[in-house]
């Protein structure tokens, strides 16, 4: 099952994996066409009407395969209104090839005649609300025409993930759907089905380019939309917390608050004006502090625990005490991930160790990716929350779902790239779901250090010199999609 929105992330990855749209419209459109066969004989008359759409630019794909039909291709407005370029290629390819071609101006004019099947390719994935003119009297039209219905992908109308439509909807006898089968069609009374066009299950397994399309900023966001973060961290170390705080606003969080030591606190704000601190007594956390963090939690998307809070047993047992009352969302790193394995947490909690720190909790690790994958995923089944494990190859896990970051490079072993990956992953878990959060995290930082180490981010080349606040300056560019058709 995949809904629309990870159907565009992964047909995003194939097309980043060199697996163009086009060619997967080419195996959409022949899959339609084989389908086609399946319910007439050559010969037969069928009427294909497209929308404006890819949906409608896999049909025309299937009419050029149908040529020992009798087709018509009914486009719902004219040439000019398709709305990508590789639909219009097809819809000019079927007219160069003198095939029976109209443009439907008014749904009036749309004229099926009696024909053997009716190819609904009017809308897909990317319907919108209530069926507009012309597909609206469109679609009416499909139903009343006295012929078996084939809709391609989804019958126009209807949403793929519930199965339901806001107004008049094609009823489909038959739908031919891509790559794996949408939710919503299991609702609907028709014959289904799926076919493969070719995506590599690589598109699915590697966090790629279309991940960062769920990072979408809605236009009208207003301030605190876009996640508020609180850092608990500070103690030993003053720069990690900052680190995380900085990450996560470069990450897109509107507001950061950094819960540190009071000890520290002139350190910490030292490194960035954009820090809200909210300073706790004496040199490190202890578990009197934690009252006071669960309170100010409650005001915050997501927490972010562990940079530089040290692995003082106070402050272990601070954190097993907040994580014991805390029921939000957690990114937990460096030292407090030594307590995960034992609390009884509520909370949902991504930890993002490096493979010491997973060995450290626990868990199993192995050079070879593959197999880390499948050690990862039991580990964080049998944890009850999300890993993002470290490495060259990074595994982020919810024990369920199980994917592989290839980005990033031997430069990012400098010390508090870590503590940027903990900012940026909190801050993204703050408007995703934490496994999302976690796969876009882990792209986003080692893409960033991609970019900083080639000089593509702004500033010189860093190579090997590559440090953490790079990465966190880069950040915005790194969470950029490439390019989208
Ligand atoms: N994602 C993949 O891997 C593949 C998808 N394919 C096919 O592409 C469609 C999705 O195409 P898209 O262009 O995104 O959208 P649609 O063609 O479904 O529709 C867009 C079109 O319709 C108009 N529109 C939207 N809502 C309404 C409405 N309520 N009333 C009227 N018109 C509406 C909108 O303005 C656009 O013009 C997917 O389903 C597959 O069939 C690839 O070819 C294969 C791989
Ligand atoms: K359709």
């Amino acid at each position: 099952m995949i809904t629309a929105d990870e159907m565009a992330v992964v047909d995003a990855n194939a097309a980043a994996l060199g697996v163009p749209r086009k060619q997967l419209m080419e195996s959409s459109g022949n899959a339609v066409a084989r389908a086609v066969r399946d319910h007439v004989d050559p010969g037969a008359t069928v009427a294909v009407v497209c929308g404006r759409g890819n949906n409608g630019g896999d049909a025309m794909v299937a009419a050029r395969f149908l040529d020992e039909y009798d087709v018509t291709v009914s486009l719902l407005g004219r040439a000019e209104t398709i709305t990508t370029r590789i639909a219009r290629e097809n819809w000019d390819a079927l007219r160069e090839a003198e095939y029976d071609t109209r443009e439907v101006r008014d749904s009036a004019d749309l004229d099926l005649g009696t024909p053997a099947l009716v190819v609904d390719a009017m809308l897909g994935t990317g319907v919108t609300g209530e069926l507009r003119e012309p597909e609206r009297s469109a679609a009416l039209a499909t139903n009343d025409a006295d012929a078996p219905v084939l809709s391609v992908d989804v019958p126009s109308g209807v949403d793929a993930d519930t199965g339901e439509a806001a107004g008049p909807a094609v009823d489909a006898d038959h739908v031919v759907t891509f790559h794996d089968d949408k939710p919503g069609l299991s609702h609907l009374d028709c014959e289904v089905t799926v076919a493969d066009i070719g995506i590599p299950e690589a598109a699915e397994r590697f966090v790629g380019n279309g991940d960062l399309l769920r990072v979408e900023r809605d236009p009208h966001s207003h301030k605190g939309v876009n996640g508020e973060v609180l850092v608990v961290g500070g103690g030993p170390y003053t720069g990690a917390p900052a680190l995380s705080a900085q990450a996560a606003l470069r990450a897109g969080a509107d507001l950061v608050r950094v819960a540190c030591p009071e000890g520290v606190a002139r350190e910490v704000q030292g490194y960035s004006e954009n820090l809200i601190l909210r300073p706790f007594a004496g040199d490190h956390l202890v578990s009197g502090h934690v009252p006071r963090l669960l309170a100010a939690a409650e005001g915050h998307d997501t927490v972010v625990f562990g940079p530089g809070l040290g692995d003082h047993e106070e402050t272990l047992a601070a954190v097993e005490t907040f994580l014991e009352s805390y029921e939000g969302t957690a990114v937990v790193d460096a030292d407090a991930l030594q307590v995960v394995p034992e609390v009884d947490t509520e909370a949902t909690l991504v930890c993002t160790p490096h493979q010491g720190e997973l060995r450290k909790m626990g868990g199993e690790t192995s050079d070879d990716w593959q197999e880390r994958a499948g050690l990862v995923e039991s580990f964080a089944a049998d944890l009850g929350h999300s890993l993002l494990v470290k490495g060259v190859y990074d595994v982020v896990s919810d024990g369920e779902r199980t994917r592989v970051s290839r980005t990033g490079n031997a430069a990012m072993t400098v010390g508090g790239t870590g503590d940027v990956l903990a900012g940026v992953t909190a801050a993204l878990a703050s408007v995703l779901h934490p496994h999302d959060a976690a796969c876009v995290a882990a792209y986003a930082n080692g893409r960033a250090g991609d970019l900083v180490v080639a000089g593509e981010a702004g500033d010189p080349p860093r190579g090997n010199g590559l440090l953490a606040t790079d990465l966190v300056d880069a950040m915005p560019v790194a969470l950029e999609p490439e390019g989208v058709e």
